[in-house]
């Protein structure tokens, strides 16, 4: 058996004032395209994972995320056929800015309980209850 290459990804569920949560689709062209992810990104080599998330959503989305605005939830680990991703999820519901698709990306706001409507990574479908039990239905 190979190594193992273990990613870390850190991604967030940015809620609204109507408790919406974020996703975004994965442009054509990238791994998983088409699927509707949380906001987020790899992170790279000398990042705190924090450092990242801002990072990412003020690069995708246009918005500047305070580091105590992001609570961690729960976390994905999902063994890829390349790689194993570990990712922790944070939930933010306070930014600055208007939340813009700066990577052409669509973007959806959507009640927990639809988040079974959107084909998500398989990685992703584990958190979905912990979204549900925190925001209701
Ligand atoms: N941002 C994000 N990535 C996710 C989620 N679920 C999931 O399996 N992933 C995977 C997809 C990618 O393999 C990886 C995120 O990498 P990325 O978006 O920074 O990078 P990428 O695939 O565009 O690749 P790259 O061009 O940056 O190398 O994590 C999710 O909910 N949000």
């Amino acid at each position: 058996m190979p190594p193992i290459k273990l990613t870390l990804v850190v991604a967030v569920a940015l809620i609204d004032t109507d408790n919406r949560i974020l996703l975004a689709q994965r442009p054509e062209g990238k791994q998983l395209a088409g699927l509707w992810e949380f906001p987020g990104g790899k992170v790279e080599p000398g990042e705190r994972p924090e450092e990242t998330l801002i990072r990412e959503l003020r690069e995708e989305l246009g918005i500047a995320v305070k580091e105590p605005c992001l609570a961690p939830l729960t976390f994905a680990s999902y063994p890829y056929e390349t790689f194993h991703l570990l990712m922790p999820l944070y939930v933010c519901r306070r930014w600055d800015g208007f939340v813009q698709p700066l990577e052409g990306q669509a973007l959806k706001w959507v009640k927990a309980q639809e988040l079974r409507s959107y084909p998500m990574p398989p990685a992703d479908e584990p958190l979905i209850p912990f979204l549900v039990d925190l925001l209701g239905p």
